[in-house]
């Protein structure tokens, strides 16, 4: 079933996620690790649209939606959180029919899941027309997941502590990007359990106002500390940054905790050539060429 002609009074775009770096800088009591990260979205994602029903339903549609439950979907979690703090304040929430169009591949490091938690508590703001302040959206979200807070921003930030201390960047220009996933899931907490550091340098940003050119050479000088650990778990991971060199790319790195690699490219047609060139080699992989958000684009724009 596809969103588009339903009727859905409201469609949010849900954009992946993409951690251009990704620093591991210490570690919190409870075991959760401090991260430095830069962080941008893609055009390409998920799509929860809303419309108002009888009683609540929910349904998927899309590439990945059979990997999915739909019991205990994190779009639900969102809605359900969401109610309750509505109810507590006297404010009605009504029933809602949600659907997720699934086109993100699932335990990716592209945070499909948070991100459609986010489009879902962003949309409902709407929909239920909920006056919830900031400050208590964002603990929400951060309930939901440690990146949800990020994926309700859905633009260029850097993010710290384990997500959840945010700085939006205005600067930070838009990318054409590939994304390349073997179709291997990778369980995150194994990702972080094999870390063999847990305090590496910060991230180095260049100067405000930098050009494009200025933060590709930054982010060269930048890691993903979860690259060495996830390869060892996922050998896929590998295959996939080899295959992504061949396309003359101008940076190669994996996003989160993998296996989605990603690949920035000068221009859009370069990346849409690596995309059909990395497809014909690897039917089998998800690949999709698409560009990433601007700073000062709103995500509604995706
Ligand atoms: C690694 C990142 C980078 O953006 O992305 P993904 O690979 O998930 O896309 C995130 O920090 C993932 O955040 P999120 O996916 O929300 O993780 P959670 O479900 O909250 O945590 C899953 C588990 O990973 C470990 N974990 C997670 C985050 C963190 N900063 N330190 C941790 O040690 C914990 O064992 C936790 O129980
Ligand atoms: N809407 C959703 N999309 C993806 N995963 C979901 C969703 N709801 C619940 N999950 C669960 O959350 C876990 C993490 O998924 P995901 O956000 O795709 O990972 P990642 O952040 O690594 O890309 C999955 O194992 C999946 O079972």
């Amino acid at each position: 079933m596809a969103a588009d002609g339903m009727g859905f009074a409201i469609t949010e775009p849900a954009p992946a996620k993409i951690n251009l770096a990704l620093h591991v800088v210490g570690q919190r009591a409870d075991g959760y690790h401090l991260l430095d990260m830069l962080v941008t979205f893609t055009r390409f994602g998920d799509r929860v649209s809303i419309a108002p029903a009888e009683t609540d339903r929910f349904t998927i549609s899309g590439r990945f939606a059979a990997q999915l439950d739909n019991a205990d979907n994190l779009v639900l979690r969102a809605r359900d959180r969401l109610r309750g703090a509505l109810s507590a304040r006297q404010v009605a929430a009504p029933p809602v029919h949600l659907h997720l169009e699934k086109n993100l591949p699932v335990a990716s490091g592209i945070g499909g899941g948070s991100a459609d938690a986010a489009a879902a508590l962003r949309g409902l703001v709407r929909h239920w027309t909920a006056a919830i302040p900031e400050r208590e959206l964002a603990d929400l979200a951060l309930e939901l997941g440690a990146d949800v807070p990020m994926c309700l921003a859905a633009r260029p930030l850097v993010a710290r502590g384990i997500g959840e201390r945010i700085t939006l960047l205005q600067t930070l220009p838009s990318f054409a990007l590939v994304l390349v996933n073997p179709l291997v899931g990778v369980a995150t907490p194994e990702i972080f359990r094999r870390l063999s550091e847990r305090h590496n340098p910060p991230l180095a940003l260049p100067e405000r106002g930098s050009s494009g050119a200025d933060w590709l050479a930054a982010m060269s000088g930048m890691r993903n500390d979860l690259e060495a650990p996830a390869r060892l778990l996922c050998r896929e991971i590998e295959a996939v940054r080899a295959r992504l060199e061949t396309t003359a790319p101008r940076l190669v790195r994996m996003s989160g905790s993998g296996a989605t690699c990603f690949g920035l490219y000068d221009t859009i047609e370069m990346a849409r050539d690596a995309a059909a060139a990395l497809e014909d080699a690897h039917p089998d992989w998800f690949v999709v060429a698409t560009q990433t958000l601007d700073g000062r684009q709103d995500h509604g724009a995706a």
